[in-house]
């Protein structure tokens, strides 16, 4: 080989090294401004019991300025905004696809975090950050995964709606609940319409077809108050004791089904108790010899729509608050499991639900697994669409992570992050490009 033949390739070898350090530099400077975005959104306080969806309606209005969608700010109650962001179809006459995410977040103990919960800290490359998991990693997803497509010159079919909605910690009254029930989503002509899901420690993402509904129970046992020193029957404490044991009974035989391997979580109806109400108090602490007239405890319930929903009532009423035991009860929170015609709540999974097709088939697209079609053990604003036939899958996209949603340290890996934007790209092409003919929910829950 002469020397002019040695240069050449010495040149070409040259230009590809330089070539591949050009795509790697370029990929981590853009995968560097995706994690800030990220890290920004996460560093908005978006906490119960005053969440400041003002700063977060704003930066999500900016991001999506710098997609040019078309931006509407509804607030069905005042100071609650809900974004719905729009990126038109190419047929406006199909079905829609909506992209769901809640803004606000469930409080913190900070003390409690090894990183500051506010501050997005990323540590050996998890981002530790209250909603980092709940579920603002979702909806920044999701707009990442438009800005992608975007670049790429896709054009949708359908149209693509995002919504990002207030308060759905504290039951999603005042945002999903009035945004279903309004003549602004009925105008939308809804298809299919994505919401969350949960973390999957392996490494098969996690998907929901329905979910528990919450029920949350306070029950409360009044009795003659008396001397410390004196037993006697009747007393609201040891009325109280008794509804307890009986729901702690309960309690573990749906526990013990689980553990058995008979039943998954989302297939049992939990209960547990979150908090204890009595005594009498005192400067110093409580009243020690002095019986209470009152007691009270707390129960979060989750019943799922497999159960008998009729019968968990009655059993209350009967058993762990009766009247006869001087006790009376009310719920702080109580959703059918069914829809209007008595029918469980939840979407169809198999063949006859063509979304579900191809959600699975994006999914091994993007290189991912998934697991069997589960139920959401606690609870989403997805109800509330599935309620008004809407078919809707909860996902989120987190395989081999631990769940910390409502947890101390809640925290989302940063690679796991940008390979769910990769998933949602996968989603949104198979979803916004198909001419697919869908049903509702309500007409599928008919032939059931
Ligand atoms: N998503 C929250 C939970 O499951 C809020 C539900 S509101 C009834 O606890
Ligand atoms: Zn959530
Ligand atoms: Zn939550």
């Amino acid at each position: 080989m002469n020397v002019g033949c040695w240069r050449r390739i010495e040149s070409l070898m040259a230009m590809s090294y330089f070539f591949i350090f050009f795509v790697f530099f370029t990929c981590t400077v853009a995968d560097d401004s995706i994690v800030s975005r990220f890290q920004e959104y996460l560093k908005i306080n978006t906490a119960h019991p005053s969440p400041n969806y003002h700063e977060a309606a704003n930066f999500i209005l900016s991001q999506a300025k710098s997609l040019s969608l078309e931006t509407q700010t509804i607030e069905f109650v005042k100071n609650k905004p809900l974004i719905l962001l729009k990126w038109s179809g190419k047929n406006p006459n199909l079905p829609s696809i909506l992209l769901n995410s809640h803004t606000d977040v469930v409080p913190v103990e900070p003390h409690k975090w090894s990183h500051p919960p506010f501050e997005a800290t990323i540590d050996q490359g998890n981002i530790y950050a209250r909603g980092s998991q709940d579920m603002k990693c979702v909806g920044l997803q999701y707009l990442e995964a438009i800005r992608r497509l975007k670049a790429s010159n896709f054009e949708p079919l359908r149209t693509i709606y995002i919504s990002f909605v207030p308060d759905e910690e504290i039951g999603g009254h005042d945002g999903a609940e009035k945004f279903a029930s309004s003549n602004i989503f009925d105008e939308m002509n809804v298809g299919i319409m994505l919401d969350e899901g949960l973390a999957s420690p392996d490494d098969n993402y996690r998907l929901f077809y329905a979910e528990r509904c919450p029920m949350w129970l306070v029950i409360k046992a009044t009795g003659a108050p008396g001397h410390g020193a004196k037993l006697y029957d009747n007393t609201a404490m040891e009325n109280l004791f008794k509804s307890i044991e009986s729901v702690r009974r309960f309690r573990a035989s749906q526990l013990d089904l689980v553990k058995a391997g008979v039943k998954s979580e989302g297939e049992v109806v939990s209960v547990n108790m979150v908090f204890l109400k009595a005594g009498t108090p005192s400067p110093t602490g409580f009243v020690m010899n002095l019986q209470p007239s009152e007691a009270q405890a707390g129960f979060d319930i989750r019943v799922p729509p497999v159960a008998d929903q009729a019968s968990l009532e009655r059993r209350i009423a009967e058993e762990w608050a009766p009247a006869s035991r001087n006790m009376t009860y009310e719920f702080k929170q109580k959703v059918s499991v069914y829809d209007k015609n008595g029918k469980p709540i939840l979407t169809a999974h198999d063949g006859s639900n063509p979304w579900w097709a191809l959600l699975e088939g994006a999914i091994h697209k993007a290189n991912r697994k998934f697991g069997k079609p589960e139920i959401f053990p606690a609870s989403t604003d997805a109800r509330y669409f599935r309620l008004k036939g809407v078919p809707a899958i909860g996902f989120s996209p987190m395989a081999n992570t631990p769940i910390l949603l409502h947890d101390h340290n809640e925290f989302l890996n940063k690679e796991e992050y940008l390979k769910g934007i990769e998933v949602y790209e996968h989603i949104l092409k198979a979803f916004a490009s198909s001419h697919v003919e869908t049903k509702k929910d309500e007409a599928i829950r008919d032939e059931l």
